[in-house]
């Protein structure tokens, strides 16, 4: 288990210049932190948010990345290379909402994965299951299959985010030992993939808020938060914040 908590938020397709100014503002004025803290912004506010979190150790994130290389004739797309110019240092890879309205895929994070580490980015690979997977005892199985994808990818440094689908936005937290069980299980699948060597970072997310946050970060296996709608409140944020922030310390 790391010493230092990651807290990362996941803004989703949420913001307004106005809004994000004031939220970005909040963060850089938090005190140094044990913790290390990020934002995974909407694309088009990375520069609003990289030129508002400058000089700070707050991460600017990207909530995605192109599946293609640099440049070229592919409208619409952000590659890793402009995500990093922009001044991006992590990108979410395989955000259960991606893989569900866009039909991600393991094929596709695999080269969305290999972009992003040649850009210089630090992907973190969303994996989980649904309520009805995890009805029909295939939680493990399902997760499995999703952490496969790293097996062909040589990685040494894995950064995971568990979210369970059906804890994502609906303020049905998973419970400590289910949190506890799947993280173990998580680190024993990556160990076993990426060998013995790999350093394995695994994050909790699904409705962590202010009041659940430090229970949920006290659970072994538990290296930190990736939090959707608490992100978007400046004050419950700053409480998850400082959650991390006691449990980095405890860790010591
Ligand atoms: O999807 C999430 C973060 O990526 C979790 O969202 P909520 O925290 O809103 O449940």
């Amino acid at each position: 288990m790391w010493q230092q908590k990651w807290v990362m938020g996941n803004w989703k397709m949420n913001g307004r210049q106005a809004a994000n100014a004031a939220l970005l503002s909040a963060l850089r004025a938090l005190p140094a932190s044990d913790a290390l803290v990020g934002v995974a912004v909407p694309a088009v506010y990375i520069t609003q948010a990289a030129a508002a979190l400058a000089d700070s150790a707050v991460w600017v994130g990207a909530q995605d990345v192109s599946r293609f290389g640099d440049n070229g004739a592919y409208t619409g797309e952000v590659s890793a290379a402009m995500l990093a110019d922009a001044g991006v240092q992590f990108v979410l890879l395989g955000h259960s909402e991606r893989r569900q309205y866009f039909g991600e895929d393991n094929v596709l994070l695999q080269t969305k994965w290999q972009h992003a580490v040649a850009a210089g980015l630090v992907p973190i690979l969303c994996v989980g299951e649904t309520l009805t997977q995890r009805e029909a005892g295939e939680a493990e199985a399902v997760v499995a299959e999703q952490l496969s994808l790293l097996a062909a990818l040589k990685a040494d440094t894995v950064a995971v985010a568990y979210e369970p689908v059906w804890a994502i936005g609906t303020g049905q937290v998973a419970t400590v030992a289910q949190i506890g069980d799947m993280h173990g299980f998580i680190y024993r699948q990556i160990l076993s993939l990426c060998g013995e060597s790999a350093k394995i970072r695994v994050l909790y997310g699904g409705s962590v808020n202010a009041e659940n946050a430090a229970a949920i970060l006290a659970v072994p296996g538990v290296d930190g938060a990736l939090v959707g709608g608490a992100s978007l409140q400046a004050a419950a944020f700053a409480t998850i914040i400082d959650a991390a922030q006691q449990a980095s310390r405890l860790a010591v």
